[in-house]
């Protein structure tokens, strides 16, 4: 069982070019389809996370940009960040850890979700994480946690995923697990996804187009 209703639209990104000081730097044509994952590699300084900042709407002002994003129809450009249905995964989980695990994945539910409790303790189940709701973030495993935050972000109910290096600080064993875990839960919660690696192994196991940039 997933947590994410299916299916949802493709992500386009409809001629994106961004320009730093008058220098194009990025420039990319791409249509993601639900289910699958467009792998973004390039060396540091390419515009990797320019590229997603501008697709969630936090890009700096110091960049132009022109270019569509579009969910289906929805055009996203011209919505603020928050009501973009984007969600993000970092290099670090992030969890806040003034909350409990179920406080942290309570709070990705949306306002009007109802059976909260019942949604926690069935993500807590699919993770192996059973009866770690009233747990301190602080004293869970780097897996344990980046599987917490995985899982907040699903509960949220996003209609595309950004994901920004996601496994480059875990260990090779949770590297590999977490792939399989994160890659398989987004493939059948139908979510169009962008991923953002230097590491090939990622590209192979997220299984889509890859596209380089710089
Ligand atoms: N807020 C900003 N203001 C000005 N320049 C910036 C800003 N943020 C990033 N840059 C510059 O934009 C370029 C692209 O940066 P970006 O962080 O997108 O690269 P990246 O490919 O994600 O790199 P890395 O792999 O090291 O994370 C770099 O030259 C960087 O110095």
């Amino acid at each position: 069982m997933t947590v994410t209703a299916t299916p949802t639209a493709p992500l386009r990104l409809e001629q994106v070019s961004i320009a730093l000081a008058g220098r194009e730097l990025l420039s990319v044509d791409a249509t993601i389809a639900p289910g699958e994952v467009l792998t973004v590699m390039g060396p540091s300084g390419s515009g990797k996370s320019t590229l997603l900042a501008y697709i969630a709407g936090f890009l700096d002002r110091e960049f132009t940009a022109s270019g569509g994003v579009w969910l289906g129809e929805r055009d996203l450009l011209n919505r603020p960040a928050e009501a973009r249905g984007i969600g993000l995964l970092f290099q670090d989980p992030l969890l806040f850890p003034h909350l409990s695990v179920a406080g942290n994945l309570r709070f990705g539910l949306p306002r009007q979700s109802k059976h909260k409790h019942q949604q926690v303790s069935q993500a807590l189940e699919q993770i192996g994480l059973a009866g770690f709701e009233e747990r301190d973030p602080a004293t869970l495993s780097g897996g344990q946690k980046a599987r917490v935050a995985l899982m907040r972000l699903l509960l949220s109910k996003p209609q595309a995923v950004l994901l920004d290096e996601p496994f480059s600080k875990l260990d090779t064993a949770l590297r590999e697990e977490m792939r399989s875990l994160v890659f398989s839960q987004l493939r059948d919660a139908g979510l169009p996804a962008l991923l953002v690696t230097h590491d090939h192994a990622d590209a192979d196991a997220a299984g889509g187009p890859v596209i380089a940039l710089g």
